[in-house]
């Protein structure tokens, strides 16, 4: 085995010219069960795609829970990232099977407690984990893997802002500075080269993706933006709760978090840095009774002048080139059921019978592009894969 021992060195394979193979990583580069010794031997570029295969080792933090588990059903047809570390909490020692039998399938290590992972034998790393928590963790951590976070806990810029609204100190406030925000179509660039990807909420993606182009180009009002979001109980995680029984969700809806969600701080947050100008939102989230999808509702103002079809073009042109943010045609209403289980977010603005304002509606499925799908998205550019890779699921429907 001693030809398996290879030198780091990058493996140049022309669209994913970033991504670097580890020492001692050599055992995921077998091809048909012969170590590549040299990667300047090899030219076919089927051939180093083949190599790749599998050969991003990847920790899941939190893969008892809901989004870790979407991470897990998304990684199954991933062709590059392996799962090699899972962490669960009180499920730690049991296998993912045992746990989501919808996963069963998978050839999987059994999940073990944080305290005794070893995080210098993955690349990368999914913190699935609750506000808070990914803070203590990643403080402690040697710097090398990349990690996207899917938790709150670096998605403000402000650390007081983060401790007035979740009500806890700040646990790694000097890594706050590194961190940058994963709304992936709008700071791409940015997420290429982090190191730490702050996930976006399920709220903020659906809200934003619709409001950072049309506020960049003054098309809106910044006064009078009315936010009426819809989530599935899958949005509050697995952990039992009286406040999601069936008995309590089921047959009707309810809102909650009015005026003092958390979400607000980062809506506005994202809102306010597309005009580098103060954007303040009423934003009212609701419990709806199905297990994903997420919509909002958007009332806007549009600014003097400007008409529902600059609305929409300013979308359509925004997004004309996106994989995963589509504009519906004129006067088809987005549905939640048609992105489920997809990374899509559907769009389309309408005309309000109030003359000069406008509604707009997005959706998404809260576990997808609403955390773990965009999350894998950035990840993919974080590793200089294209970033669809293993994210072209169509939506399931019914
Ligand atoms: N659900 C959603 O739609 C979205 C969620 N998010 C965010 O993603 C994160 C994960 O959410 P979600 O998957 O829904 O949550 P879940 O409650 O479903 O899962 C939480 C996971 O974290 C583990 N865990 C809990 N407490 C600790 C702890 N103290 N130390 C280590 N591990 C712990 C749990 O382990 P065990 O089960 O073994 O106890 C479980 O694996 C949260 O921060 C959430 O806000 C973001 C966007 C959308
Ligand atoms: C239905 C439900 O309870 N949803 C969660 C939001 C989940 C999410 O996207 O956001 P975070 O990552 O910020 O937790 C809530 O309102 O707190």
């Amino acid at each position: 085995m001693g030809s398996l021992k290879l030198q780091s060195f990058s493996v140049d394979v022309g669209c994913f010219p970033k991504f670097r193979v580890k020492k001692g990583n050599a055992r995921s580069l077998l091809v048909r069960g012969s170590a590549v010794s040299s990667p300047q031997s090899v030219q076919d570029a089927d051939l180093k795609v083949q190599k790749l295969k599998k050969a991003v080792r990847v920790g899941v933090l939190g893969a008892s829970g809901y989004t870790g588990s979407e991470i897990i059903r998304l990684l199954a047809n991933h062709p590059y990232f392996g799962i090699t570390l899972m962490t669960a909490d009180r499920k730690a020692g049991q296998s993912i099977g045992s746990v989501f039998p919808h996963l069963i399938t998978q050839d999987l290590p059994d999940m073990i407690a944080i305290k005794d992972a070893d995080f210098s034998n993955v690349d990368a790393v999914f913190c699935c984990l609750p506000h808070g928590t990914t803070q203590e963790v990643i403080k402690g951590l040697p710097k090398g893997p990349k990690i996207v976070d899917l938790s709150a806990d670096f998605r403000l810029r402000n650390v007081d802002e983060y401790e007035k609204w979740y009500g806890q100190p700040h646990g790694a406030a000097e890594l706050q500075k590194e961190a940058i925000y994963g709304l992936t179509e709008i700071l791409r660039e940015e997420i290429r080269n982090a190191w730490l990807v702050a996930n976006p909420g399920c709220y903020p993606t659906s809200i934003q993706l619709p409001l950072v182009p049309l506020i960049k180009e003054r098309l809106i009002s910044l006064e009078n933006i009315i936010i009426d979001a819809k989530s599935g109980v899958s949005g509050a995680g697995r952990g039992a709760k009286e406040a999601n029984l069936y008995t309590e969700v089921s047959e009707g809806i309810h809102a909650y978090g009015i005026t003092n969600h958390r979400h607000v701080p980062e809506i506005e947050q994202g809102l306010s840095d597309a005009l580098q100008c103060k954007v303040t939102v009423s934003f009212t989230p609701h419990l709806m009774p199905m297990s994903r999808g997420m919509q909002s509702t958007i009332y806007v103002k549009m600014a003097q002048g400007v008409t529902i079809k600059d609305l929409y073009q300013q979308l359509v042109s925004t997004y004309e080139d996106e994989e995963f943010v589509k504009v519906l045609e004129k006067g088809a209403v987005p549905h939640t059921r048609n992105v489920r289980g997809s990374n899509y977010c559907f769009l389309n603005v309408f005309p309000d019978r109030i003359p000069g304002r406008a509604i707009i509606i997005s959706v998404i499925d809260n576990l997808v592009k609403g955390a773990s799908g965009q999350a894998l998205q950035n990840l993919n550019l974080m590793m200089g894969f294209p970033e669809n890779t293993g994210l072209q699921y169509q939506p399931l429907f019914p």
